[in-house]
């Protein structure tokens, strides 16, 4: 750490009380301020997030990521989690430092940023935390990957039908994929509910929400796994953007 102090993040006690019906204990307000401030350094040498004023850096990472997740931060059960494209860890550190009992494998396919985040995740001693470099499609047909996950989170990373090529080989029967998004149509579902059955999965659910500080629209889509991926999917590396189903 240079001699640079760094502004605190907000508590929010009462706004996440109030919208995710939770709140983060000392231990967790602490990761997160440890969290921030890795980042705010880790920029000057990497590219990872233009967001790095506080409130912003509170809402558009830390609230945004865990509102996806809400479902989750109460409960105690056993999850294995991954998130694809994690970027600078968003929204798989956040779930890791609060979902009880979870093992969260962060995947992106740069290397300096999944090094970035083998740092971070041991001077934050998150045990949990497990990093992939790769590329989803490949690592979507890795017998060491596929079918072992209860929960694929995917924020900001591709267009809903390629999150869920992306996601749903990846999930076990019956888990959950999260796909953040900002704007989302109802004239979009059929395309992605094609693509989905296809895929093995169902539409769960669609939540608009809007976010507590600058009130911007988010949308998160639910998919549930509920038969095996055909073993063609995920298609090889840039099919499934060039060609979405
Ligand atoms: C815009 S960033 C989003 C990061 C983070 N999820 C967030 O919301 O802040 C997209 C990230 O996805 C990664 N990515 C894009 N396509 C990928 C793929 N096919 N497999 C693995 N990572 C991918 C990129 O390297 C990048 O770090």
């Amino acid at each position: 750490m240079d001699d640079l102090t760094l502004p605190k993040l907000p508590e929010m006690t009462d706004i996440w009380q109030q919208t995710l019906g939770w709140q983060p204990d000392a231990q967790q307000q602490s990761l997160f301020q440890q969290l921030y401030e890795l980042i705010v350094i880790g920029n000057k040498q990497l590219n990872l997030t233009r967001i790095t004023d506080p409130q912003e850096f509170w809402e558009k990472h830390l609230w945004d990521s865990l509102r996806g997740i809400k479902q989750f931060l109460g409960a105690n059960k056993k999850l294995a989690v991954i998130d694809i494209g994690t970027g600078a860890g968003f929204p798989g550190i956040p779930t890791a430092m609060t979902v009880a009992n979870c093992t969260v494998d962060l995947l992106d396919s740069t290397q300096k940023k999944i090094t970035f985040l083998e740092k971070t995740s041991a001077e934050l001693n998150l045990g949990n935390v497990k990093t992939i470099v790769g590329r989803a499609e490949e690592i979507g047909q890795l017998r060491t990957y596929r079918e072992k996950y209860n929960v694929a989170l995917i924020r900001a990373v591709a267009t809903a039908t390629v999150c869920a090529e992306y996601a749903l080989p990846l999930l076990k029967q019956n888990g959950l994929a999260v796909i953040y998004r900002g704007t989302w149509a109802p004239s979009e579902n059929l395309a992605l509910e094609n693509a989905v059955e296809e895929l093995g999965g169902v539409i769960d659910n669609i939540e608009e929400f809007t976010t507590p500080l600058t009130n911007s629209i988010r949308h998160c889509i639910y998919l549930r796994k509920v038969s095996q991926t055909p073993a063609k999917y995920p298609r090889a590396v840039g099919v499934p953007t060039q060609r979405p189903l």
